[in-house]
């Protein structure tokens, strides 16, 4: 029973009683009756200075460790633990139930952490006009406009097609190669993903073809995929020290940091210019997509025609689907492709349903990805072992009770992906790659309390990532036409050492063998 009018709320969570006194939506920490809700001092925690901390983290490469660390602590500290890193503090949890309730408390602040300190930067100023890092009601009605052409199941029909297209493309461009060396070839796929990645992502958001899959791809996408990378790896350190400090003992870094912003911000720049230039030839014509001949013009195209955001909205909105888009994809996909190289039955289960869906679908690709959940599965699995970023973060406007300690409103919570996906309290047999354990009517854990809270690798609610259909799609797609055209290996069944910058990666990227699929569609 909850009462935020009343006095005394009393709850039972894993045989405890719990109870608070709450006053005005503050929770009041006393004993009542047989609980009592514990302090936030009493949380187990790592060590109380930041700055000690910080020092042992540096010492031990923990930053790039980050998410074995976290598992470490919760298997000596329990589900939840405090930490403080310099000037970072946080509180970490692990089990489906407490996230639940994180993310479902009333009132919650859709806030993460922020970069506004380090807004010193002309570029990274511009960058935080956009959603990622704005917050509050200025962040909702941007979110609500970008959601329209991105998220609404009507924005996904309009660029389902265009990642369709990229897929493909990819599949024959590999075919050719795969081709030329006989019958199967093996290579580190990592440098293909990115290209495929940044192509997809300027088809669906610039509606252009940027030809990253000819022989010879232009400097300028090189450069770009290098600028998001330098951004990713150099933002770390940003969130953890003083600007004055960091300055003092690594500026190297933080030019390198603003350097990748300028590159990012450029790139999107010039293709923002060209969208304005074929906005005004269209205008007594209509619109942008008439311009373009009827066809779908692309979000950036959409946003322009709509004029509901300003150009300086649009121009921050698109840089950050621009940032967001690559890295984000890539990674999944290398991983996707290992497991499944290294699980050849599951990889065949997989394709068998492909293949019957593909044949069902009569060409067209979201039927055939309706037809065949598996993909879906493949993709949940990959990132519950490698989320793409380790944590999700919200920031409780009201103080709540999570594990029976109370959380003072503003402490940062996050949600710890990466052990709670290893997690054996959470998942059966959780090392087992397993894309059916996703399938509706086997969800296994349904008996664990919060058990819809364990598939959350793009956050939750209002604030989840607002390239998730994007994602989903453009992933699915590819190891859809993947496993149509090749039969995927590996040469070592070894567990993949991983890294975590700002997303985790594999600390060496795996080699893939692709094997030409005889009657291959495509
Ligand atoms: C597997 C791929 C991806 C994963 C796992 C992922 C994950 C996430 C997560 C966890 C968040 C925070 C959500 C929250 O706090 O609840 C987020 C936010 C965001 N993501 Fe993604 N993302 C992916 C791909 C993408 C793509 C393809 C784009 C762009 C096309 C993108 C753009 C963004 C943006 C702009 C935000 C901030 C949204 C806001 O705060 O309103 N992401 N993503």
């Amino acid at each position: 029973l909850f009462s935020t009018s009343g006095s005394v709320a009393l709850g039972v969570k894993r045989g405890f009683c719990v109870a608070a006194a709450v006053e005005d939506g503050k929770v009041k920490v006393g004993d009542v009756r047989k609980g009592r809700v514990r302090s936030f001092q009493e949380i187990p925690h790592t060590g109380r200075s930041g700055w000690v901390n910080l020092l042992r983290f540096w010492r031990e490469d923990r930053f790039r460790q980050l998410h074995k660390h976290m598992e470490r602590t919760f298997s000596a500290l329990g589900p939840i633990y405090r930490e403080n890193v310099g000037t970072l503090s946080s509180v970490n949890i692990l089990l489906p139930a407490d996230v639940a309730e994180l993310f479902q408390s009333e009132g919650l602040h859709p806030r993460r952490m922020t970069l506004q300190p380090w807004a010193t930067h002309r570029e990274i100023r511009q960058h935080s006009k956009g959603v990622f890092l704005k917050n509050g009601e200025e962040w909702r009605s941007d979110r609500l406009q970008l959601n329209k052409e991105v998220m609404m199941s009507g924005a996904v029909q309009r660029f389902l097609p265009l990642l369709d297209e990229v897929a493909r493309d990819f599949c024959r461009m590999l075919q050719v190669r795969v081709e030329k060396e006989g019958r199967s070839l093996t290579m580190d796929p990592s440098p293909d993903l990115f290209r495929f990645a940044l192509e997809a992502s300027c088809h669906v958001i610039y509606g252009e073809r940027i030809g990253l899959f000819s022989s010879s791809p232009s400097l300028e996408s090189q450069k770009f995929i290098w600028a998001v990378e330098r951004m990713l790896t150099t933002t770390p350190p940003l969130l953890y020290l003083p600007p004055r400090l960091l300055l003092c003992l690594s500026a190297p870094l933080w030019t390198q940091h603003a350097t990748a912003w300028d590159h990012i911000f450029s790139h999107a720049e010039a293709r923002i210019q060209r969208g304005y230039q074929r906005l005004a030839s269209s205008q007594g014509g209509g619109s942008v997509a008439g311009a373009a001949g009827g066809q779908y013009p692309g979000v950036l195209g959409q946003l322009m025609e709509k004029g509901q955001l300003s150009l300086d909205l649009i121009k921050a909105n698109i840089t950050e689907l621009m940032a967001g888009g690559v890295d984000t994809t890539a990674v999944p996909l290398q991983f996707a492709l290992f497991e499944l190289g290294r699980n050849p039955e599951v990889q065949e289960k997989v394709r068998q349903q492909v293949r019957t869906s593909w044949a069902q679908a009569g060409g067209d690709p979201q039927k055939a990805l309706q037809g065949a959940p598996l993909l879906k599965g493949t993709i949940k699995e990959v990132l519950r072992l490698y989320p793409v970023g380790i944590t999700v973060q919200r920031y409780p406007v009201k103080d709540i009770v999570l594990q029976n300690y109370h959380i003072p409103a503003g402490t940062m919570v996050q949600a710890c992906l990466y052990p709670m996906g290893r997690s054996s309290e959470v998942f059966e047999d959780p090392l087992r790659f397993d894309p059916t354990r996703w399938s509706s009517g086997r969800e296994e854990g349904r008996r664990a309390e919060g058990s819809g809270f364990r598939s959350l690798a793009f956050g939750f609610g209002a604030r989840q990532c607002v390239g998730r259909r994007i994602a989903e799609n453009e992933m699915q797609l590819f190891l859809m036409h993947m496993l149509l055209s090749f039969h995927l290996s590996v040469s070592s069944s070894e567990d993949l050492k991983t890294t975590a910058t700002l997303i985790l990666q594999p600390e060496t990227p795996p080699r893939i063998t692709f094997s030409r699929l005889s009657g291959a569609p495509i």
